[in-house]
């Protein structure tokens, strides 16, 4: 079976409104969690064929600065992913990685629950499946996902082919962008709950960025604690309050808080 996204259906654009930019928050009363593929690095081909440079993590470490330490990536990768991939840049950030299933912030260290039998025996199931396929495999820490953006003709083969041995193994197969995963439970939601009692966070307003399914429950979460949802996508239903077109433009609208905080390096940054 494929998992529904969210037990809270995405609330509606009414009437097809679009929705507004984000305005510039004071970043004295704000945490700011970020989705990563697809938020802060371009979509590519393949999980590996991702481009992230170094501004990336000068921005987000600048934003750490400006906001006394409340900058949060919340990604359906693994925290060793992003460790891999940001490099230098991770160890200031609060990450919930695994769509929330593991956490590393300050306060609580790395929260991080152990492989099943289970998920063991979907792995390399799924592994074989995905080989005699010509699906990408992309093995994580707490979960597999099986890519199709190369060869979208394969969707349906995919989602069935997750469904059934997720099924097998008693566990659920979710969907994304172009690829459909077996993992461990997880929800960003839930996440961004447990992070916002971090007491660098506590008392302030969640604001979530994100482009997939999965960033709905962030947005629902930010909501609910007097925070907003920033969609990075074409306008769809979405439990968001904002919206910008796409990972340009949310660099853009970073620079644009640090600027208006003071920063001096940002112009260095475009
Ligand atoms: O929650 P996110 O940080 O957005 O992670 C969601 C998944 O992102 C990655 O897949 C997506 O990006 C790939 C690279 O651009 C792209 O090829 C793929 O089609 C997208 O679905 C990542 O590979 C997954 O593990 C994440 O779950």
């Amino acid at each position: 079976m494929i998992a529904s996204p969210s037990p809270n259906p995405p609330r509606g654009v009414p009437g097809g409104r679009d929705l507004s930019a984000p305005p510039l928050p004071d970043p004295a009363t704000v945490s700011l969690f970020f989705d990563f593929d697809g938020t802060l690095v371009e979509l590519a081909p393949t999980p590996d064929a991702i481009i992230v440079d170094d501004a990336l993590g000068m921005r987000l470490a600048r934003l750490s600065e400006a906001t006394g330490g409340r900058v949060a990536i919340v990604t359906g990768r693994s925290i060793a992913q992003i460790d891999r991939l940001m490099g230098r840049h991770a160890e200031g950030l609060a990450i919930a990685g695994s769509h929330g299933a593991e956490r590393r912030t300050p306060a609580e260290g790395h929260v991080l629950p152990a492989r099943t039998p289970e998920l063991e025996a979907a792995t390399e199931a799924l592994r074989t499946f995905a080989e005699a396929e010509r699906l990408v495999f992309e093995a994580k820490t707490l979960g597999v996902s099986l890519h199709y953006r190369t060869v979208p003709e394969r969707e349906a083969v995919a989602r069935e082919g997750a469904a059934r041995i997720a099924g097998a193994y008693g566990l659920s197969a979710h969907p994304g962008k172009m690829m459909v995963e077996v993992r461990l439970p997880g929800d960003k939601g839930a996440a961004v709950h447990a992070m916002m009692q971090d007491p660098a966070m506590a008392g302030t307003k969640p604001w979530f960025f994100g482009d997939d399914v999965t960033d709905e429950d962030g947005f629902a979460a930010a909501a609910a604690l007097s925070g907003a949802g920033v969609l990075i996508d074409p306008p769809r239903d979405t439990a968001a309050t904002y919206r910008l077109d796409d990972v340009a433009a949310l660099r853009g609208w970073i620079d644009a808080l640090l600027a208006r905080s003071g920063d001096r390096a940002t112009e260095r940054l475009a």
